[in-house]
């Protein structure tokens, strides 16, 4: 069932710690993404959403603390083993080869199980013809779940930034991974395009566990199963969102700061758009 919470976790991190020098970025964390479950990462700005999304993906070592993918101890990983492994990502910074075709930038993602590389067949190995037509099969059906299989040849940098958002999430699905990891994936959508976007992390979460990591209420609201909360690095809340959207300390957290006059304007967890905090800091 998903968002089930009896089953293993796909990815749990257990009490983890990261500090930069004097700034503890994350204090104690700990967090599940079960089988088929979206779970939403939320919280004001500088709660340490990004350094978790990090971990994560294994750009940021835990000072203290594990994270385990599948039950398996992967603290410390480089984030191509954990990619290896079967964890994906899809970040703000697309990282597309915008000389390329879209066909040919998810080729580049199709690595993870290819016999004969995308890059390998280049150099024309003898097993490259057989391995590069499934890869490209597999590489279209992907496309075509994503509805942009007609955008297949044209080349990535013509394309517009919601098809481009698109190609990325094409590239990290074609590895076909047990875990989506989706930093602000709504950033700089329309509201039509977050609610196509909605439709495809709920499609996407048939088969593949997502942790997402998103400022747009309506988006998290909408799509995930759980959601986590954090403020000043540390998890205020985990629960459904309805649960989430209703607990005290969710609301003193993203209305605490909030300064007079703009009482009226502060959107409240699971209401509106962008969420932002004002008069705080963690100096
Ligand atoms: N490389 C770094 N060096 C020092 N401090 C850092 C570093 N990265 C993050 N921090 C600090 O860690 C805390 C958490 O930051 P983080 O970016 O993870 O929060 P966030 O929830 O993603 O914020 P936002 O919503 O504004 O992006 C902040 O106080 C931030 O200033």
């Amino acid at each position: 069932m998903p968002g089930s919470t009896t089953s293993q976790p796909v990815l749990a991190m257990n009490e983890v710690v990261v500090r930069f020098g004097g700034v503890v970025a994350l204090d104690g964390v700990s967090l599940q993404v079960h089988p088929r479950e979206v779970l939403g990462v939320i919280g004001p700005n500088g709660a340490g959403k990004t350094t978790l999304f990090n971990v994560a993906c294994g750009f940021v070592r835990p000072t203290e603390g594990r994270l385990l993918f599948d039950g398996e101890d992967v603290t410390g990983w480089q984030p191509h083993h954990l990619v290896d492994h079967g964890v994906a990502r899809s970040l703000q910074g697309l990282g597309l080869f915008g000389r390329l075709s879209v066909l040919d930038n998810v080729l580049v993602g199709a690595d993870r199980h290819a016999r004969t590389s995308f890059l390998g067949s280049l150099f024309a190995a003898p097993t490259a013809t057989k391995d590069e037509r499934a890869l490209r099969d597999r590489a279209m059906a992907v496309l075509q779940r994503l509805g942009i299989e007609d955008h297949a040849g044209d080349i990535v940098g013509s394309l517009p930034y919601p098809l481009r958002k698109r190609v990325s999430l094409a590239r990290a699905l074609v590895a076909e991974p047990r875990l989506m990891l989706l930093d602000e994936p709504a950033s700089g959508l329309s509201e039509s395009e977050m609610s196509e976007l909605g439709d495809i992390i709920v499609d996407l979460a048939q088969d593949v566990s997502v942790m997402l990591v998103e400022h747009h209420m309506d988006l998290v609201m909408r799509v995930c199963q759980r959601l986590t909360v954090l403020d000043f690095g540390r998890v205020i809340a985990t629960g459904s969102p309805d649960d989430v959207r209703d607990d005290p300390a969710v609301l003193e957290a993203y209305l605490g700061g909030v300064v007079e006059d703009d009482a009226s304007d502060e959107p409240t967890p699971g209401t509106t758009g962008e969420t932002t905090r004002k008069g705080s800091s963690r100096a």
